[in-house]
Parts: C-alpha cells; structure tokens; sequence
C-alpha cells in the first residue's frame, strides 16, 4: 500500500476531499461502504460523490474528477516507462572492473561462506555455544540460558560501541544510519542518538571506540551483544560496555578455536550445511579449461575435508576426492596477516594431525599445507598477481588483502540477492520512479 500511494500522488486537496467525503457517505449511508479502501476504490468514491445531494457542490465534484483522472493517467503511463527498464539477475555476477577471464589463469577460493554455504542454524549454534560458555565459565547469570538467537536482528558490517554500548549501523560516510542504532534490542530514536553522539556523524575518537563485525559468523555475536546489554538494562544493573563486548567476543573465540563449531556442524552436516551442485560443475570446468586452483582457508583441515566430502559426496565418485580438483590447499592460513606476513609453510600430515618441521619448498599434489604466507606462495608457486583471481566473503580476509597484492578479486555478497529481487519488484521500481 505504501508504494502505492506514493505513486499515486492524488493533490493533497482531492486527498482531503476523498477522506471527509468517505466519512461522509459511512455516517449516511449506513453500511454500504463498509469495506472502502481509501486507495483502492477512489475512482469508485469520486463516481458515488455527486450522486449524494448537498453533500459536494457539482463543480466541485467535477474539479475533483479532473484531478483524479490526471492522477490516473499519470499512474498507468509510469509502468510502461519501468516495464523497459531491464531487471538484474539475482544470481547474475557483476563486475565493477573490466575482467578478462583469458587472461586469468589461476582461481583461488575461500572456504567459509564461499565455497561452503551455511543455513542460519549456523548462526544459532555459534550464538548458543558461546552463551553457554559465558554462563559455565564467566558466571553470567543463568538466565542468559534462556536468551534465543533472534534471526532477524543483526546484519552484516554492524558496528559495536565499545564505550556507549550500542550497535551501529554506519553509512558509507560514518553517519549513523536513522534507523540504525540500538541498545540493548530497542531502536533508539534520532533524539536518543543525538543524545549519546552529539550528531549522527562518528568523529575519529569515537570511531576508535567501535568495533566492527563484518561478516556472517559475526551475526551470533551482534545478537549475543544486544543481548546480553538488554539483560542489564532489564535488570537495572549498572554495566560497563566494553566489558560486555570483551566478554562475549572471548566467548566467540572460544567457539572457534576451541573447534567446538566445527565438530558440532559436522556431528549434523544436514542442519548446518548447504549443498549446492554448481560449486563441483564449476571447478572443473575451470580445470577442463587448464586453469590452476587452490583453497586458502583460515579454517582447518578436517573441518573443511568433512564440509567438502558431505557437500560433494552426490556428485563425486570416491570420498577423498575432491582434494583433486585443487592445485593447493591451504589451510589455517591466518588471513588476512598472510598477505602481510613471512610464515613459511607448513606441511600437514592428515593420518596422525600433526605438522610436519622440514622447509615446504614445492606444493605436491594430494598434499595438505598450513599457515604460510603470500609470500612464500608467490615464490613457490610463480604465479603472477594479475593472472590469479581470488574468491571470498571476508571484506579483510579475502578482498583487501588479496586486492593489495595484486590478485583481481570477487567478492561472495549473499545480501545482493534478497537486494536484487526487492529492486526488481515493481512496488519498489514504481517507488523510485516517482521520487
Ligand atoms: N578465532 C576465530 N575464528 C573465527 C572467527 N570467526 C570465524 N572464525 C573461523 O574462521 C574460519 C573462516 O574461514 P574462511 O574459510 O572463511 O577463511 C572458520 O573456521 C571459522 O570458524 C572469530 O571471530 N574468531
Ligand atoms: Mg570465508
């Protein structure tokens, strides 16, 4: 309805007329419009004026209908003028550089989020494992126990106010976005924001107060984070917020290094993973193609080796044999310190878990390696920075690091889609149209 009557632009005038005029004809007319829409049936109001005597004066009524019929013809021509305009493919890829696919040679993929795709359980699971953390090891009170994880709260590239302890939403020029910031689970309002930063714009010292959580594993925490502020709030327990982000971030790192994450999506592939039939099609036609490929992930190996045989296991013919299709595989790789860095590399022994002490100087196939960084891999593999292209979520990790490299980079944005269909809707279109 709202775009509707957006693009509907009625002169303010008939607007008013329709309303007093609809009120009108309810109380006299008992129940014979008792299911108008002030919107969807105005032709049909403005047809029913002037045959409701003293009510509208006739040149009135004509005036009105004058307007209304300019009104319409407005609104039918609008969609012809949007119908050309050509929709975005939601699945499409899109480029912001010109990329000539010849002259890449080398395909590098992330695995988290790029190669392997999770359901929101994911993101329960983190945030359940990591409150349970807090109230076994940290003494939280144990009715954080009862806090859910609340899917539709958090967003990627929140921030968190270390000192205020609020979550941001910041635009592209560091304002706060008017229906972006919240303490505790309440949206606060524009006074409310004012109150706490002066403007909406975060100056340089209080951006050093924010912490950013910039990718999906992060929605656990920015949940976990309001969460756990709502519960002092509701309390009326004085809090300080940086303890409150100190304490939930160990709680999230935990979950991760600890690997209680990985084995709990492993122990239920179903529920945590999403199979997806394209990823094999496209490795290898890269590899019919000739092209080199290689993982780099910062997870670890048996993690990755369980998600690739489940995800695979329908269309690949044996269990291990998905580590043919990459060149490399690298993993625990400490992105995005890897680009920066000078570890050497390490081999991986998958029977006995361990890492192997000897110099890695050649990448052999089949093989496993850990750590290392960008540039011992240039050295050991003399692959040149423009001819290597590199998939990933991570706006650090995977696109800014690489970019500075020289490797060319695409980025995994899972929100373009849900964007790309709200843009293609008609309502929407209508919408921007009219402004
Ligand atoms: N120690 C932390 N590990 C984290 C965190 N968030 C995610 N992760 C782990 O990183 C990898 C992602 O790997 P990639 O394939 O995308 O490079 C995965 O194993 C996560 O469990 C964190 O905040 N701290
Ligand atoms: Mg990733």
């Amino acid at each position: 309805m709202a775009s509707f009557r957006r693009l509907f632009t009625l002169p303010s005038s008939l607007l008013r007329a329709n309303i007093s005029s609809i009120t009108g004809i309810r109380e006299g007319l008992g129940g014979n419009f008792r299911s108008y829409n002030a919107f969807a049936s105005t032709e049909q109001t403005v047809l029913k004026l002037d045959e409701v005597d003293g009510l509208v004066l006739d040149g009135e009524v004509a005036r009105i209908r004058g307007e209304f019929e300019a009104a319409k013809q407005g609104f039918l021509r609008i969609p012809e003028t949007v119908k050309g305009m050509p929709k975005m493919n939601p699945e499409g890829i899109y480029v912001n550089k010109n990329l000539r696919l010849e002259n890449i040679q080398v395909y590098g993929f992330d695995y988290d989020y790029t190669l392997a795709h999770y359901s929101p359980n994911l993101h329960r699971l983190i945030y359940d494992l990591a409150k349970e953390h807090m109230v076994n090891e940290f003494r939280y009170p144990e009715t954080c126990l009862k806090f859910r994880y609340d899917q539709t709260f958090p967003i990627r590239g929140l921030h968190y106010d270390k000192k205020n302890g609020c979550l941001l939403k910041l635009d592209f020029f560091g304002s706060i976005e008017p229906d972006g910031c919240y303490f505790g689970r309440r949206k606060l309002s524009r006074k409310e924001i004012e109150q706490i930063y002066g403007t909406r714009h975060i100056g340089h010292d209080q951006a050093r107060g924010l912490v950013g959580l910039m990718d999906f594993f992060c929605f656990s925490e920015a949940c976990l984070l309001a969460d756990v502020v709502q519960h002092f709030v509701d309390a009326k327990l004085e809090f300080d917020a940086t303890y409150i982000y100190e304490d939930v971030d160990r709680a999230i790192q935990h979950v991760h290094r600890s690997g209680l994450v990985h084995r709990g999506i492993l122990s239920d592939p179903y529920r945590y993973l999403v199979k997806n039939g394209q990823v094999l099609r496209f490795l290898t036609m890269l590899r019919e193609k000739g092209k080199k490929i290689f993982l780099l992930t910062n997870s670890p190996y048996n993690f990755v080796d369980g998600g690739m045989c489940f995800m695979l296991e329908d269309s690949l013919g044996y269990r291990d044999s998905w580590r043919e299709l990459f060149d490399v595989v690298i993993a625990k790789a400490n992105k995005p310190e890897f680009y920066t860095s000078e570890h050497p590399f390490r081999y991986y022994d998958m029977e006995n878990d361990t890492l192997a002490f000897n110099k890695v100087d050649a990448f052999l196939p089949n093989k496993i390696y850990y750590h290392g960084s960008l540039k011992s891999f240039l050295q050991i593999t003399k692959w040149n920075g423009p001819e290597v292209i590199y998939f990933g979520d991570h706006l650090f990790s995977d696109l800014r690091g690489p970019s500075r490299a020289g490797w060319r980079t695409a980025a995994i944005i899972h929100e373009l889609e849900n964007e790309i269909c709200i843009q293609n809707d008609d309502n929407y279109r209508f919408e921007q149209k009219m402004d």
